[in-house]
């Protein structure tokens, strides 16, 4: 009996208090979910403000790259220059191997390096520095071309372009100018197309501008010299046989005061496939020699150069030029010479870079060049630690001294000194024009984070800060007419 007047209390009690776990259950279900969501939220919001940010970032890097004027751009790459087994075949030992792995330089973020080291027996050193854009290791060839591509729509609004690869042996400037390099010296593997560095991209980028271009109204032509014991060397030059051999040449400043290379032969090329086979036979040639700290270590200045050269129609070819004196100079000097081939008529490409019918029909035409220098450096080197000796160390310091002289440069435009010394080196009358002329200039910085390294990496990071330091004049801007498609 009393079980049978309480049952029915005790079934209310349990389905009462089932009632309440449910709802305790639901309402913590749903706080959770609140929660979770109010996190996820908060997470898609940061994520929207950190792409914003960095579309904001690559925004301004591509405006200030656009209007960079005068100064010159510094972006540094850091990648850790590991050992090798030596090109001998001796293999690293475990201490040593150790000591290159631990870090002294760091990209803080991407605009700052931070190097901090402090080693038994050495000063401690704790210093940032600022470039325009900091690369840390996990970074691409895309990101680093991304980055630079702008320069490209610069060269063919009118101004003259150059980028230029700085930092000691074995740090990267060939993988970053070029791309991974094989045994046989062809500079572009096509298979490892993520892998290309700037030149090859650059060319590419280029070929696809002019493809948006008016049909007819630009043509390149590409030379390839190597600066190598100071001397210069014409990397396209052909025996009468047609085969490539490095043909010496001069460097001398014209009337105008540019620098020039009397003789160097100039190759018109159709897209990039035609740039890519010549340089890769030109670069054949290039020296190379194993040394302790890299197998395949560049031992002359490389100098890639695309001159575009855009036809300009029209009587008041004077009138276009900032410079009223240039533009009557230019339009005294400009005449119609077209490379043979075009005149030939022979070229079976699809690139609007020839139409030499149309130019010929055409009376009042003049041409405008603008160049894009791009310069794969010789790496900066301690003969302690390459091991290099005989003819090898003769190139060492044949580098280093260029090098220094390069540095002098800056250091004579940063200090605005009457006398710049160009001539004191033939890479420095070389790139006279592009260092302290009218170029839109970029210096790649590249390198190694590891201990062992610290001095090199100091002294690169000092010639970029220089390099930063110099205030050029405005850089010139060539002038075109605006051509419509299909005029
Ligand atoms: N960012 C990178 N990612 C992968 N491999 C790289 C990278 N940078 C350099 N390497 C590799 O490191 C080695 C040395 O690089 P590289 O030849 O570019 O040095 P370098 O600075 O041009 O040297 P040197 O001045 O002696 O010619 C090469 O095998 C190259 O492929």
């Amino acid at each position: 009996m009393h079980m049978l007047n309480f049952s029915p209390v005790v079934r209310d009690t349990n389905s009462g208090a089932l009632l309440v776990c449910i709802f305790v259950k639901l309402f913590v279900k749903i706080a959770l979910f609140q929660i979770k969501a109010f996190d996820l939220e908060q997470s898609l919001q940061e994520v929207t403000e950190r792409y914003e940010k960095e579309k904001q970032k690559r925004k301004a890097l591509h405006n200030s790259l656009i209007e960079l004027r005068g100064n010159i751009r510094v972006h540094c790459r850091i990648r850790p220059l590991l050992p090798f087994d030596d090109a001998a075949g001796h293999s690293v030992s475990q201490d040593r191997r150790r000591n290159f792995s631990e870090k002294a330089a760091y990209a803080a973020d991407d605009e700052t390096v931070l190097v901090k080291c402090s080693r038994p027996g050495h000063a401690s050193v704790n210093k940032t520095f600022q470039f325009e854009r900091v690369y840390s290791d996990l970074e691409s060839q895309d990101a680093v071309f991304a980055d630079v591509a702008p320069l490209l729509t610069s060269l063919l609004d009118g101004y003259n372009v150059c980028i230029m690869a700085y930092g000691q042996t074995g740090s990267g400037k060939t993988y970053t100018m070029l791309g991974p390099q094989l045994e046989e010296n062809l500079a572009f593997p096509i298979e490892e197309e993520s892998e290309l560095g700037i030149i090859p991209r650059a060319t590419q980028e280029v070929f696809r501008l002019i493809s948006e271009k008016p049909p007819g109204s630009y043509w390149v032509e590409v030379s390839v010299v190597e600066v190598y014991n100071n001397e210069i060397f014409d990397l396209l030059a052909k025996d009468s046989y047609g085969k490539v051999f490095g043909v010496k040449r001069d460097v001398v400043t014209t009337r105008e005061g540019k620098s020039d290379v009397p003789l160097l032969t100039h190759e018109t090329v159709e897209n990039a496939s035609e740039f890519l086979q010549l340089v890769n036979k030109g670069l054949q040639l290039r020296v190379t020699h194993p040394t302790l700290v890299h197998a395949h270590s560049s031992r002359s200045h490389l100098v890639v150069t695309l001159t575009i050269t855009t036809v300009v129609f029209g009587d008041n070819f004077s009138t276009l030029w900032e410079d009223e004196q240039t533009g009557q100079r230019l339009n005294k000097e400009a005449s119609c010479t077209f490379p043979q081939k075009m005149r030939d008529n022979k070229s079976t490409s699809s690139s609007r870079a020839s139409s030499p019918v149309q130019f010929e029909a055409t009376e009042k035409m003049k041409q405008v060049k603008t160049r894009l220098q791009l310069v794969d450096l010789a790496g900066s080197e301690c003969v302690g630690m390459s091991g290099v000796t005989g003819a090898a160390l003769r190139e060492t310091s044949f580098i280093n001294r260029s090098l220094s002289a390069l540095a002098d440069v800056l250091g004579a435009i940063a200090e605005q000194r009457a006398h710049v010394p160009y001539r004191n080196s033939k890479l420095t009358h070389l790139l006279q024009d592009s260092v302290g002329g009218d170029a839109k200039l970029l210096v790649m910085l590249c390198i190694s984070p590891g201990q062992k390294y610290l001095t090199e990496t100091m002294q690169s990071l000092g010639f970029g800060t220089r390099a930063r330091q110099v205030q050029r004049g405005q850089v010139k801007k060539k002038n075109f007419p605006v051509l419509s498609k299909g005029k």
